[in-house]
């Protein structure tokens, strides 16, 4: 458990109660963390917005980076709710004008990240939101197409992560933060 949930913020209890765990899916030994059920709780949904925002406020954030597709269900609301800008960081083929990418490997497959070269101006100050961490794939790919375009990378949030990205975990050197653990093993 969380230190957080250990008693001091009864929001994370709540954040954490709302995530459905789906076994061997979408492929067999596979964990599924699901924040579906949170998006159906306003209360809940709205509480991780502002945990977020309730950290993230008066550091001179410039943009928050969501990443596809779950990224873009906190990440964009957090943009609002501390005043940045949204850049949204696409899976390949989505977005019309001039791109970069980064390739990763996930726990069930590969897949690349894409954004529009001039979503972000270099020494600009970029937090990264996603839904989960689970490899740790998708952010590396995310913190490196940010950091090839010149940001630079404050911090990467999650809902849920696996306990191995509690307090003081990095990832290619940039902090992650998570609000409550995934579910992580089959029974
Ligand atoms: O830490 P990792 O092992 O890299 O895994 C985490 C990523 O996997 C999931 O996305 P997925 O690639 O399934 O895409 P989707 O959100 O488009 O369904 C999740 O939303 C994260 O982005
Ligand atoms: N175990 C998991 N649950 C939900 N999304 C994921 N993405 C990668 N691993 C995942």
């Amino acid at each position: 458990m969380l230190e957080e949930e250990n008693g001091t913020d009864p929001r994370l209890l709540a954040i954490s109660a709302a995530i459905r765990v789906v076994p061997h899916f979408p492929k067999p030994g596979i964990m599924f963390n699901d924040i579906t059920p949170l998006l159906l709780r306003p209360k809940a949904f709205k509480d991780a917005i502002e945990i977020f925002a309730e950290r993230y406020r008066g550091m001179g954030i410039h943009a928050v980076a969501g990443i596809e597709a779950r990224g873009f269900m906190f990440g964009s609301p957090l943009a609002i709710a501390i005043g940045a800008k949204f850049i949204p960081l696409h899976k390949p083929g989505k977005l019309p004008g001039k791109t970069i990418s980064e390739a990763y490997a996930l726990e069930y497959g590969t897949d690349c990240l894409e954004m529009h070269v001039d979503a972000v101006q270099p020494g600009e100050n970029v937090l990264i939101i996603d839904d989960l961490v689970a490899t740790g794939g998708t952010l590396r790919a995310a913190i490196r197409v940010l950091e090839r375009a010149g940001a630079e990378v404050v911090e990467c949030g999650c809902i849920v992560g696996l306990p191995k990205f509690k307090a003081g975990y990095r990832i290619n050197g940039r902090p992650v933060y998570m609000l409550v653990e995934a579910i992580s093993k089959t029974s």
